[in-house]
Parts: C-alpha cells; sequence; structure tokens
C-alpha cells in the first residue's frame, strides 16, 4: 500500500516522506522494521521510540512517522503518534470495524467472564462472533493465542481483518482502562459498551482511582449505547459522563431499566428474575457466585441494548459453560474441592472467597500471591481480604516479574500481621499447591487464587511453563 493510502484521513502536521513509496509493512517496535516498512515511533513510559528512529531507517524503513522529526529524515509529523498509528492500522486492513457490529466491555473485574457469555448468546442467535480478551482472542471456535488483554492497534486491526474476512458479523472484546489511554481503540465505534465496576487496581498506571475511572468512561465517548452497573459506586459518575443513552442494570434496585429480584446462588450456579421494558424472564446461569448475577446482568444488557428479545437472551443464558480460570472446578476425586480463579485484586479476591464461602461446608483455603511490576499497594488489601474471609491462607507467587519474590510477598503480609487466621508462606508457587493438598481436610474448599487461565509463572521477562491444573493432577499421579 502506498505511504499516502496508509496516511488517508491521518492528521499530518508536516511531512518530508515520499507519499508514492510502497510500503511493506507497519512496525511501532524497530527491532522488527525490514526494508520498505513504516516505522511509527511512539513515546511510551519506559523508552522513546523516536530514540530508534535512525536504526529504523538503517534497517531499510522507508519512512518514519512521529511526532518530531531528526533532520533529513524521510518523516511524517504528526501530533500524536499512537492516535496516527490506529488511523493508519485501519487503513492498512480495510476499516473492518466499520462492517461488523463492534461491542466492548471496560470494568476492572468481570469483562472477561461478559464477553464469553455474550459470545454464547449471540451465538445461540445464530451470529458468527469474533471475541478478544485476557484468555485468547477466537473466530468463531477457532483460537488465536494472545499476550494482552487489549492489543496494540495495529494487531487490534489485523485481528479485526481475520474476522471480518472469515465472516464475523459481530466483535465482542475487552477494553481495558490501558487501551484507552494509550489509544489501542482510538477511531473505533463501539454499537454498544459496557461498564462492570470499577476497583482498586493498575494504580502503578493511573495513579489515583479517578484517573482509573475517566479511563474507563472514555469507552461511553465512542459507543452508540451504553450499560452501565448502576449497583457500583462509580455509576453515577460514569453516567454523567457518557455521550450516549445508558441502560442500567442493578440487583434489587428498581430504577434500573434492567433489574435482577429473586436471587438464588447455588453452588453450582445462579438463579434470578430478570425484568426489562415491562417483561420478567427466569435466568439461570452455570457460574456460581453474587457477581455471576452482576455478569450475567451485564451480558444481558448488552444483547438487548442490540434488540434482541429478553426471553432468547434468558434461554441461551442456562446453556452458558464457565470460562477457563474462573471459579474452575479441578477434578481431584476426594472427599475436597480445588477451585481455580483469576481473583488479582482487592475485589476479586473478597467476591471470590464470599462465593465460597456460600456455599462451603468445611473449611475455605485461599491460597495466592501478586504479581510483580504491578500495583504494590493492592498487596496488603489483599492479604487482609484474604485473611478476613478465608479459614487458612497459604501466600505464595504470582508472576514476580523483576520483583524479588519475597519482598512482594511482604508487602502482602503487611495487611495480614493483626489478623489471627492461621496461614503458611511458600514461595515456590507448586510446593504451595502440594502443601495444600497434602494438608487437606475432608470438604475443604481450596481456592488457588490469581493465575486463572494463565499456564506460566513470569519471572524476569521469561514465562516458565506453570499449569496449575497439571500440578493437582500430578499430584495425585504419586
Ligand atoms: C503500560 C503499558 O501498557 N505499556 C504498553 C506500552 O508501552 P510503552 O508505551 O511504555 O512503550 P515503551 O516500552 O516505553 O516503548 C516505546 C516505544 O518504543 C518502541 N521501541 C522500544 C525499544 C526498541 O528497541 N525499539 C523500539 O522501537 C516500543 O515498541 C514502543 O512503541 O505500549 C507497548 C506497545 O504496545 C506495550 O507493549 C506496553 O505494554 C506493557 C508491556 C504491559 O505490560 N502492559 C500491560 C500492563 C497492559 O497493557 N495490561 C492491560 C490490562 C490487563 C488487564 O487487567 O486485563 C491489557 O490490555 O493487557
Ligand atoms: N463482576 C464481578 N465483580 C467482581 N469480581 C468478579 C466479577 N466477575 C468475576 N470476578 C472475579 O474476578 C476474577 C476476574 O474475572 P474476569 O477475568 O472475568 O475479569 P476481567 O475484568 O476480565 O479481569 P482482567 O482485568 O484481568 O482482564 C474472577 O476470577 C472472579 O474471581
Ligand atoms: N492482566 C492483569 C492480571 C494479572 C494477574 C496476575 N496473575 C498477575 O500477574 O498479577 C495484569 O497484568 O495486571
Ligand atoms: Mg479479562
Amino acid at each position: 500500500m502506498k505511504l499516502q493510502e496508509l496516511l488517508k484521513g491521518v492528521a499530518v502536521l508536516s511531512s518530508t516522506a515520499d507519499g508514492e513509496a510502497e510500503i511493506g509493512e507497519v512496525r511501532y517496535d524497530s527491532r522488527a522494521v525490514g526494508k520498505g516498512d513504516l516505522f511509527v515511533a511512539i513515546r511510551g513510559y519506559a523508552t522513546d521510540g523516536h530514540k530508534y528512529i535512525e536504526k529504523a531507517l538503517e534497517q531499510g524503513a522507508a519512512a518514519v512517522v512521529c511526532e518530531e522529526a531528526p533532520e533529513g529524515a524521510p518523516a511524517v509529523v504528526v501530533e500524536n503518534s499512537r492516535k496516527a498509528l490506529a488511523e493508519i492500522a485501519a487503513n492498512r486492513f480495510g476499516h473492518p470495524a466499520d462492517s461488523m457490529v463492534m461491542l466492548g466491555v471496560t470494568g476492572t473485574n468481570g469483562k472477561t467472564t461478559t464477553t464469553y457469555l455474550v459470545k454464547h448468546m449471540l451465538e445461540d442467535a445464530g451470529h458468527k462472533v469474533g471475541l478478544i480478551g485476557t484468555n485468547q482472542n477466537l473466530i468463531g471456535s477457532e483460537v488465536i493465542e494472545t499476550e494482552r488483554t487489549t492489543p496494540e492497534s495495529y494487531e487490534l486491526h489485523a485481528l479485526f481483518a481475520r474476522m471480518r474476512d472469515a465472516g464475523c458479523t459481530h466483535v465482542i472484546m475487552e477494553v481495558s482502562s490501558h487501551s484507552l489511554v494509550l489509544d489501542r481503540v482510538h477511531g473505533i465505534r463501539f454499537a454498544v459498551g459496557a461498564f462492570t465496576n470499577l476497583t482498586q487496581d493498575h494504580l502503578d498506571f493511573h495513579k489515583t482511582m479517578e484517573n482509573y475511572r475517566q479511563a474507563k468512561a472514555i469507552l461511553f465517548t465512542v459507543s452508540d449505547r451504553g450499560v452501565i452497573n448502576l449497583d457500583d459506586a462509580a455509576a453515577d459518575k460514569m453516567l454523567a459522563d457518557a455521550k450516549c443513552p445508558c441502560l442500567t442494570y442493578s440487583c434489587g434496585n428498581e430504577k434500573a431499566g434492567l433489574c435482577a429480584t429473586n436471587l438464588q446462588l447455588h453452588a453450582d450456579g445462579v438463579e434470578f428474575d430478570a425484568r426489562y421494558n415491562g417483561e420478567t424472564a427466569h435466568v439461570r446461569l452455570p457460574i456460581p457466585g453474587h457477581f455471576s448475577v452482576e455478569n450475567a446482568l451485564n451480558a444481558l444488557g448488552m444483547v438487548l441494548s442490540l434488540g434482541m428479545p429478553l426471553a432468547d437472551a434468558a434461554k441461551s443464558m442456562a446453556t452458558a459453560t464457565g470460562v477457563k480460570g474462573r471459579v474452575e472446578v479441578v477434578p481431584t476425586d476426594t472427599d475436597y474441592t480445588v477451585l481455580i480463579d483469576y481473583a488479582h485484586s482487592p475485589d476479586g479476591v473478597e467476591n471470590v472467597l464470599k462465593a465460597v464461602r456460600g456455599f462451603a461446608k468445611g473449611r475455605v483455603v485461599a491460597l495466592f500471591g501478586c504479581g510483580g511490576d504491578r500495583d504494590r499497594t493492592k498487596r496488603p488489601k489483599m492479604g487482609r481480604i484474604a485473611a478476613d474471609l478465608a479459614d487458612f491462607c497459604i501466600v505464595t507467587s504470582d508472576n514476580p516479574r523483576t520483583e524479588e519474590p519475597k519482598a512482594i510477598i511482604d508487602d502482602i503480609l503487611e495487611g495480614m500481621k493483626d489478623s489471627k487466621t492461621p496461614m503458611q508462606v511458600i514461595v515456590d508457587r507448586p510446593a504451595a499447591i502440594h502443601w495444600a493438598l497434602e494438608h487437606a481436610q475432608k470438604d475443604d474448599i481450596i481456592v488457588l487464587m490469581g493465575k486463572g487461565h494463565e499456564t506460566y509463572q513470569e519471572v524476569n521477562h521469561v514465562k516458565h511453563h506453570m499449569d496449575e491444573r497439571e500440578i493437582v493432577a500430578e499430584y495425585f499421579k504419586n
């Protein structure tokens, strides 16, 4: 594609590049630049892409898109390289998002789960659906591995193009707060945007809860319709900031457009009555926990906003399956239960432990750690909540990344120091899981928190294979 075609619609401040140049690939990482490519220089948090312009040109880049051009370089100067990258990506792939119904979910917890519920309901209604999120990307049932919850704009549009070409009519995606601030979804118009909740996470990046909230609110400035959790403390502000009509949902608050009543929380799922537009339907979802009612309402809100009849949506919900690593039961053939869950924030820990407490006949044993190079202030809070809600805690490692595992654990223990809940510290996670299994008692529920679908432990930029399902299975082989 010619450079000028890639730049269609991009607000160019000045250019010394040849618009007729035939561009190979578009790269935002100099290390991947090859002959004839376009290098987009981005100012980041760790480094500045402008530092690598010279290197990119040496490697054969045909032109550079940047915010500040070095002398003599074939450069296209723009105000914001991240936005330009997103616009170039849409041009490069033929604006695939425009030909599908785009659906986005933001919020601290529940995004992944909600997206799977929406996909399931839309597929039941006969649509081919693409899904983008933390666990994996899906084109129908084809799995595409992912590194991110919301990919960088260029990868995102490439993925949309594959989805469009495969016949997808709808895309349901998680829209992380990082992606909203870093313009990964810039230029995408969502038919429906949905907000699950706002609780503490990612303060390493957003610094304050209000910044974090405002990041999420961006979604409702680029959506035709919104779906908002009225029970969340941030609901009023989210509604005030929204630039689109919003459907609210609630467990019990009759003011909400979509309201759940007669909640029944079972060990293997939830049931409730959903009222919407004067109609009522009984909803069943085979995933346990009060938060599953909220996720079900969020997903229902999205498909109702698209015009799906309530009765059809409710019928479909009953056949939804669980999501890998979200309250997932690990088969053990013992008289106790092992669950794998992705709770990795104070609210996630609280919710999953309360849910488990709701159906546990014996002790609730919480095994968890906290990620390195991530929000440190959530660590003692997660520790305190786990100590408050579990009968026994095992504190271990969860993706230490470049931090010292024991130092992360010490941050967690800070929040547990006044607790009388018995606990054990075992830095090595497989060893900690073994210890939990060795000491399990009848009717215990052992909740392995934080890894969810992840099948690795990330240490110093290297992902070492570690699948909790395999660790449990191997334990019982011996
Ligand atoms: C905080 C954050 O999200 N950072 C993302 C951001 O990095 P950045 O802007 O700081 O980039 P940088 O590392 O300073 O580099 C600046 C530019 O120089 C380029 N570069 C760098 C080195 C070099 O030799 N040559 C070169 O050209 C880089 O490719 C980049 O374009 O843009 C990069 C390019 O897309 C991302 O890889 C990077 O994700 C980092 C690695 C990350 O871990 N992100 C996580 C926190 C994240 O995005 N998480 C969310 C939410 C998770 C959830 O709760 O579900 C997600 O959506 O996954
Ligand atoms: N609506 C909810 N409210 C609070 N906690 C929830 C909710 N839904 C799920 N959880 C808890 O949070 C964990 C993460 O859920 P899920 O993966 O659906 O969230 P997410 O928003 O996609 O997270 P991430 O930011 O990592 O992508 C679950 O394993 C569960 O413990
Ligand atoms: N995607 C999120 C959750 C990671 C969960 C946990 N395993 C961790 O490493 O903290 C993040 O990158 O913050
Ligand atoms: Mg997710």
